[in-house]
């Protein structure tokens, strides 16, 4: 393995079930040290994905490396630096936190008790109750602390925050991105809060229906992705789909609501060409970009049209 080698590797992923691929040709990099957030509406194969860096799946087709390792001929070693909190939990109930916390020492020669003890304390995790005891959040905490209990390089998170309210919900991933993410230790969250993602995250991936549509930095994606509202005293030019950039346009009311993806400056330059034309760039949020790359409702204007 090499330092320099990406957290995550994979070329031409794919998987298929029933005939129907849920990850589609996917060639995904996750720079090390970074906090890459994997989003796409439901179904669109993200905990498949993290299911074949670990292993847990086998891929139709395609490569998977995974801290420089092969993630299906190295599957021990992968498991031994990446921690995965799953969507769902399940633990035996009867068990209870602490005796959870001595089995999983023993397993992980890297288990760092000092860490476990400092998150069951801010998290208030009770340490002797029984695992089937715990409310729904408590069990997201539990699971979380069990991720990052290991001292894993790479920490894969699937919707981590189920079941939290807001408050600890800040606080948990702050926590984890502060303290297990930069350097040489990598976070991959896949997440449906997207404003949570907007405060953490560095990098954002899309998936569409198992295609990697955008993965880009979140600080370019949120200056490159604008929107444009503009009202033309005449007919729009026809030809304005085709600008560079556009995206989209679609109406709204007497006004065209462009989409762009970079080229603001230019898209602005050919505007102001047009006499009395009247426009405003609006900013988005990852939230707007995410509805807008997912497929939004505003009717889509083509061209040519008057009215
Ligand atoms: N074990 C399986 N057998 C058959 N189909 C599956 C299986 N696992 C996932 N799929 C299908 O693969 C597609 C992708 O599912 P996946 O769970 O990866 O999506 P997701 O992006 O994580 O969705 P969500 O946001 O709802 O959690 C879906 O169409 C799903 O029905």
């Amino acid at each position: 393995m090499t330092m320099s080698e990406p957290a995550v590797l994979t070329r031409g992923l794919t998987k298929i079930f029933g005939g129907q691929p849920a990850v589609d040709g996917l060639d995904l990099e996750v720079p090390r040290g970074s906090v890459f957030a994997l989003l796409g509406p439901n179904g669109a194969g993200k905990t498949t994905t993290i299911k074949l860096l670990l292993n847990l799946l086998q891929p139709t087709a395609g490569e998977i490396r995974v801290l420089g390792l092969d993630a299906a001929k190295d599957s021990v070693a992968v498991r031994r630096r990446v921690s995965y909190q799953a969507e769902t939990q399940r633990f035996y109930p009867r068990v209870r936190v602490e005796e959870l916390f001595c089995l999983c020492k023993s397993l992980y020669p890297r288990w760092n008790t000092e860490r476990v003890t400092r998150y069951c304390r801010i998290f208030e995790l009770p340490p002797y109750a029984r695992v089937g005891e715990l409310s729904k959040g408590k069990l997201t905490l539990l699971a979380l602390v069990l991720a990052v209990g290991p001292e894993p390089e790479l920490l894969l998170l699937d919707e981590p925050a189920t079941g939290l309210d807001p408050l600890r919900r800040r606080q948990v991933l702050q926590l984890l991105v502060e303290e297990m993410a930069g350097g040489d230790r990598t976070i991959v969250i896949s997440s449906h809060q997207l404003q949570d993602v907007e405060r953490i995250a560095d990098r954002v991936g899309f998936l569409l229906r198992g295609k990697l549509i955008l993965s880009r930095p979140l600080e370019q994606l949120l200056g490159e992705e604008k929107k444009v509202r503009v009202l033309f005293p005449g007919s729009p030019p026809a030809d304005l789909p085709g600008w560079p950039g556009v995206r989209r346009v679609a109406r709204e009311g007497s006004h065209l609501l462009i989409s762009l993806s970079g080229h603001l400056d230019e898209v602005l330059g050919r505007l102001n060409r047009y006499e009395d034309v009247a426009f405003e760039v609006l900013d988005q949020t990852l939230e707007d970009i995410f509805v807008e790359y997912a497929g939004g409702e505003e009717v889509t204007w083509k061209g040519g049209e008057n009215d």
